[in-house]
């Protein structure tokens, strides 16, 4: 097994063929295609580039290139001329699991090398159902795919894994083809710029960084809700829910950039490291006391957006006695010096008012109140970093007011990335194509975090799944069910608003 070193090319066009196993799917179409033609657009690929569809349909490289066409005008309306980007697109249909069929691949992929001018460097990224990861990984290495003069790479799609003991599986197997270096397991929202931003915003800041510990924090919160429903992927989500489905790996991933230490160095070992020792940190639960730091809930019918839908229930490929959640709440405590008393409040959903994901960072109170009016209660300072849709950071202050003798009111200073500085930020799966490509895995998830997120989720699921809830308890377009705000009550906290509804 070759191991690579790690040497992040930011200067010259990164050269690769690019293997899209899944090319005819969801993923590769609404995602995968517009990313790349985004890179080049953005010149972080120049022409040395190919990329290899596989699916079964029996495809013509002519009907390939029609379908990736499509997926550009939908997902980029002022797209220029496609033809000589998509001339770098080739089809070659196969099912992945007939071992033979990697040698034809590996001739076109030498093919390509030689007319493209790409020195061996390959990207082998997973658009597939995961029970097919290991398959096609011990393929690609049996067959001789994976030893070329340049780089490998293996992209892998989430879910990694369902459980621990599963996603320790996979791991095995992709591991017995591709060193830990070589793998780049996906979290989108790590490409996500703005939680790319926590870091910078903590450590680039000088006052922030020394108030960001239990002394000055007295919680964070954590939202990020849709107001879609499950759509088409009952299927899926029926045996994963909103506990593996966004917190297992999202949500988990924005608690440890919140929490970790600053990194002695920005490169990807040191960043991870950290990263792990929050997670490793984080106090697991017991079975029996997961309700006390726990709440799930499951849409009803109601209204989003003024019209009528329907509940979780009445989805298809649902259960109409569905057990699944669609909504997680959780409080989170971290046992290490900087955090010990600090709570992490986390919530997620699904037909939620509105589509957002914030993070509200809530300061202590300053120990006097001599400012406002007796009775009024103090405005906490707080930060919030909206990661989406809206990218920035707003500073909820006190200020005296004009009109006002010696009163104080609350204030909030904006910065927003879309207004201010007037360009479109990359979208997640750009990036983070780019950094792969490049070889830069710090927004990607190492095994250990893998590990230890299942580790703390797989309790959670455990105790849920030995218990029915009474679903449904949330109407949809709403913020979740009561026990969801019982749960901050509890310590007298209350979540902050994140949508206009709210
Ligand atoms: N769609 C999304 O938004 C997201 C998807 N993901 C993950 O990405 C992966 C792909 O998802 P998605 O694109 O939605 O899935 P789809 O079901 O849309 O696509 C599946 C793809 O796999 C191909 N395929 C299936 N079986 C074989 C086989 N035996 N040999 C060769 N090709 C095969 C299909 O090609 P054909 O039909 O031509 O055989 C198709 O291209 C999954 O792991 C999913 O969890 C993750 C985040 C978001
Ligand atoms: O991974 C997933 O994320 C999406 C939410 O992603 P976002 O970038 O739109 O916030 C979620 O809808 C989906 O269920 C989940 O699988």
């Amino acid at each position: 097994m070759k191991s690579e070193v790690l040497i992040v090319n930011t200067e010259h066009h990164p050269k690769a063929v690019i293997v899209i196993f899944g090319a005819t799917g969801d993923l590769a179409k609404r995602k995968l295609y517009p990313s790349i033609y985004q890179l080049l657009q953005n010149n972080r690929i120049g022409r040395e580039f190919a990329v290899v569809g596989v699916g079964r349909r029996p495809w013509t490289n002519e009907e390939f290139r029609q379908n990736v066409n499509t997926s550009i005008e939908n997902a980029v309306p002022d797209h220029g001329d496609t033809e000589e980007f998509l001339s770098h697109f080739h089809y070659h249909p196969f099912d992945v699991t007939n071992p033979g069929s990697y040698q034809e691949l590996k001739g076109l992929l030498e093919e390509l090398d030689h007319t493209y001018e790409i020195p061996g460097n390959r990207m082998f990224y997973m658009a597939m159902a995961p029970e097919f990861f290991g398959t096609i990984a011990i393929n690609l290495k049996n067959e001789g795919l994976t030893s070329t003069e340049g780089w490998s790479r293996l992209v892998i799609e989430k879910p990694f894994g369902t459980d621990l003991p599963s996603a320790q599986k996979l791991n095995d197997e992709i591991r017995a083809a591709f060193s830990e270096d070589q793998i780049y397991r996906i979290d989108h929202y790590l490409g996500k710029a703005m939680v790319q931003n926590i870091e910078v915003i903590r450590f680039a800041n000088a006052i922030f960084e020394p108030l960001w510990n239990n002394r000055y924090i007295a919680n964070i919160q954590i939202t990020s809700s849709e107001w879609l429903g499950v759509e088409d992927r009952g299927r899926y989500y029926e045996s994963s829910g909103a506990l593996k489905d966004m917190v297992q790996n999202h949500i988990l991933q924005m608690v440890a950039l919140l929490a970790m230490e600053p990194p002695i160095k920005l490169t990807d070992e040191e960043i991870r490291s950290e990263k792990v020792k929050v997670l490793r940190a984080l106090r697991p639960l017991k079975e029996n006391e997961v309700s006390d730091y726990f709440v799930r809930g499951q849409y009803g019918k109601g209204s989003i957006r003024n019209e009528d839908v329907a509940g979780y229930r009445e989805e298809n490929n649902v259960d109409p006695q569905s057990n699944t959640e669609t909504f997680v709440a959780g409080k989170l405590t971290i046992d290490n010096f900087r955090w010990a008393g600090t709570p992490i409040y986390i919530r997620t959903g699904k037909r939620m008012p509105a589509k957002s994901t914030k993070i509200v960072v809530q300061f202590k109170d300053i120990p006097m109140n001599l400012y406002y009016n007796n009775g009024q209660s103090m405005h906490p300072n707080l930060l919030v970093i909206n990661i989406q849709p809206d990218e920035g950071i707003t500073l909820h202050l006190n200020a005296k007011k004009t009109s006002e003798r010696s009163y104080a009111a609350p204030i909030k200073l904006d910065y927003n990335n879309n207004c201010i500085d007037g360009i479109n930020t990359p979208e997640a799966y750009e990036k983070l194509i780019d950094d792969c490509l490049r070889g830069d895995a710090t927004n990607f998830t190492h095994w250990d975090e893998v590990a230890l997120t299942w580790s703390y989720v797989d309790t959670i699921a455990k105790a849920w799944s030995s218990v029915p809830a009474a679903f449904p308890n949330y109407q949809s377009g709403t913020m979740g069910p009561d026990a969801s705000d019982e749960l901050l009550a509890k310590d007298g906290f209350h979540w902050w608003p994140v949508t206009d509804t709210e």
